[in-house]
């Protein structure tokens, strides 16, 4: 089993994506890939996420995670879809020891540094800052996460190709997450393999 951080390390943006027609699923997801970005977190906000999980699975490279997983039974969905991480937007006790107990790569949302301590309680040292921009931006994540070296962070939220750099440059940063590579509707392949290459090219 891959850890969290050879996830967070696969590439310097993972794509957040919402689908709303599986037709779009597997052509997003070979756009994503083809331009470099391997890591696809597919966010359980519509019906059709976990048969685009499954589809997006085929595609050569693809690494499946399912996004806005806020309970167990969610988490469980989305390992029988075959993902191989798991991202959440906050983090409850419940959902970080179901996380721990499916011994899956998890990066539960963080935006205090309670919710850190709480994350440590459970044995995890990975997070998602979110809402990134709006939760006071890189000075707010460089000042919570001072007094915890260990922890790593994936910063998601309100982040694009041209404030990514300054978040990837932070040596805490592993790497950030974005739909801005990943429009919803029918996607434009070219484009898109050519906005995954521009964030692939990105320093982490
Ligand atoms: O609910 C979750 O688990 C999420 O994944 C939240 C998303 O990461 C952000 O909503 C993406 O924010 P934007 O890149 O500004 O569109």
């Amino acid at each position: 089993m891959t850890d969290i951080e050879t996830i967070m390390r696969t590439a310097p943006v993972v794509p957040v994506i919402v689908i709303e027609d599986v037709a779009h699923a597997v052509p997003l997801a070979e756009a994503l890939v083809a331009g470099g970005l391997r890591c696809l977190e597919v966010t359980l906000r519509t019906p059709q996420a976990l048969e685009a999980i499954k589809l997006m699975k085929q595609v050569p490279g693809a690494i499946m995670g399912a996004g806005t997983v806020t309970n167990e039974e969610e988490l469980e969905d989305a390992l029988e879809a075959g993902c191989e991480f798991i991202v959440s937007p906050g983090l409850t006790d419940t959902l970080g020891k179901a996380a721990v107990k499916h011994n899956v790569p998890f990066l539960p949302g963080i935006a205090s540094s309670s919710d850190i301590m709480r994350g440590l309680d459970l044995g995890l040292t990975h997070f998602k800052f979110f809402p990134a921009m709006a939760a006071g931006g890189l000075p707010a994540l460089k000042a919570m996460a001072a007094p915890f070296g260990q922890c790593r962070f994936c910063p998601t939220g309100g982040i694009n190709l041209e404030n990514a750099p300054e978040w990837l440059a932070f040596d805490k940063v592993l790497c950030v997450g974005g739909s801005w590579v990943a429009p919803k509707g029918e996607p434009d392949t070219a484009m898109i393999e050519a906005m995954a290459r521009e964030a692939a090219g990105l320093k982490a």
